[in-house]
């Protein structure tokens, strides 16, 4: 794996999922892959999961990490081409990437959607930019249209606790007070496809996600219908990807509830975290057994991990 920006860096999707358990088993048999390699967390947003995370993951492979907070650390970079740059942007990517490249053997990016300008936060500027100006392997640690780090963990997550070959995976939109981006929700349909399940999204009028997320999901705008026979229930909220990045609905109906889970298949409730309970979820789910929000956060070392483990597998046989 050279760089992972996408679902379209995975060669073999099943085998990296096997990959990511047998890690699981014994996360420090490949100490040694990261030896006198390093590699640099850069941060756009705030993250507890992704950032600790992957620090946990580059540890467990002897690798060094450095974490740049640009918000509070670093210069505001400027992505556009040929702007005159008078403005509060001081640096520019072309600059920053190839000098960060050239510290560093990966560099990890995590700068969501603005949600301003659909055109823009889809064209991947920020990911993109990075990948054509940093010499180093770039890996996405959720960017303007997705998240596929948490995606791979979701994955890991839902193959260690199906109980039938091709599980009814539902993922819901859920009301909150802010505008988020469909990163999450676009990884996890793209992902929970490609792994073959059977995918179900909900979400009121409006909140439809962008045809490439959809795929062949099937669209259901009855949550209630969309919960029958599920066996995951995947809670997110995002805003609109028609009306860009407008908040249509906080209707407290759609969140997550105890009596809505009776429709289900004794279905596994997950969450891609930080969660506002009694808005997203009740408590009364989020704190029952089939809540499986700790061990998918807990998958995030291991899909860190195993694309690492991909990344520097590549470097040393090209070097
Ligand atoms: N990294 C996982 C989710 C990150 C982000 N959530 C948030 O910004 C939640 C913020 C809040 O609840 O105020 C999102 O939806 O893409
Ligand atoms: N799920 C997730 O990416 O969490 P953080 O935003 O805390 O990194």
């Amino acid at each position: 794996m050279k760089s992972f920006l996408s679902l379209n860096d995975v060669e073999n999707l099943p085998a990296l999922v096997k990959d990511a358990l047998e890690i699981k088993k014994n996360p420090h048999v490949y100490k040694d892959l990261g030896r006198n390699k390093s590699m640099c967390l850069i941060f756009l947003n705030p993250s507890l999961r992704t950032r600790l995370s992957s620090q946990k993951a580059a540890f467990n492979l002897g690798l060094q990490t450095a974490v740049l907070d640009v918000g509070s650390q670093g210069w505001q970079l400027e992505f556009a081409d040929g702007v005159k740059m008078d403005s509060d942007k001081a640096e520019h990517i072309r600059e920053a990437a190839a000098v960060i490249g050239s510290y560093f053997d990966v560099v990890a990016i995590r700068a969501f959607a603005k949600l301003e300008n659909r055109e823009e936060d889809y064209s991947e500027q920020v990911m993109e930019s990075f990948k054509k100006f940093c010499p180093a392997p770039v890996i996405n640690m959720e960017s303007g249209t997705g998240h596929p780090l948490q995606a791979l963990a979701d994955l890991i997550t839902i193959e260690e606790h199906k109980t039938v070959e091709k599980p009814k995976v539902v993922l819901t939109w859920a009301p909150h007070l802010k505008a988020l981006p469909q990163a999450v929700a676009n990884s996890f349909s793209r992902w929970m496809q490609a792994a073959d399940f059977d995918l179900t999204i909900t979400h009121p009028k409006g909140y439809e996600l962008v045809d490439e997320a959809v795929g062949n999901a099937t669209v259901e705008y009855d949550q209630q219908k969309a919960f029958e026979g599920a066996d995951f229930i995947y809670a997110k909220n995002w805003s609109s990807y028609s009306q860009y990045g407008q908040v249509l609905s906080k209707d407290p109906n759609w969140m997550v509830m105890a009596e809505k889970m009776k429709r289900t298949n004794n279905a596994r409730f997950m969450h891609c975290l930080p969660v506002r309970r009694n808005v997203i979820v009740e408590d009364a789910v989020i704190d029952s057994n089939n809540s499986l929000v700790i061990p998918e956060a807990t998958n995030r070392i291991y899909s860190m991990q195993v694309v690492l483990k991909h990344i520097l597998e590549e470097l040393k046989s090209s070097h």
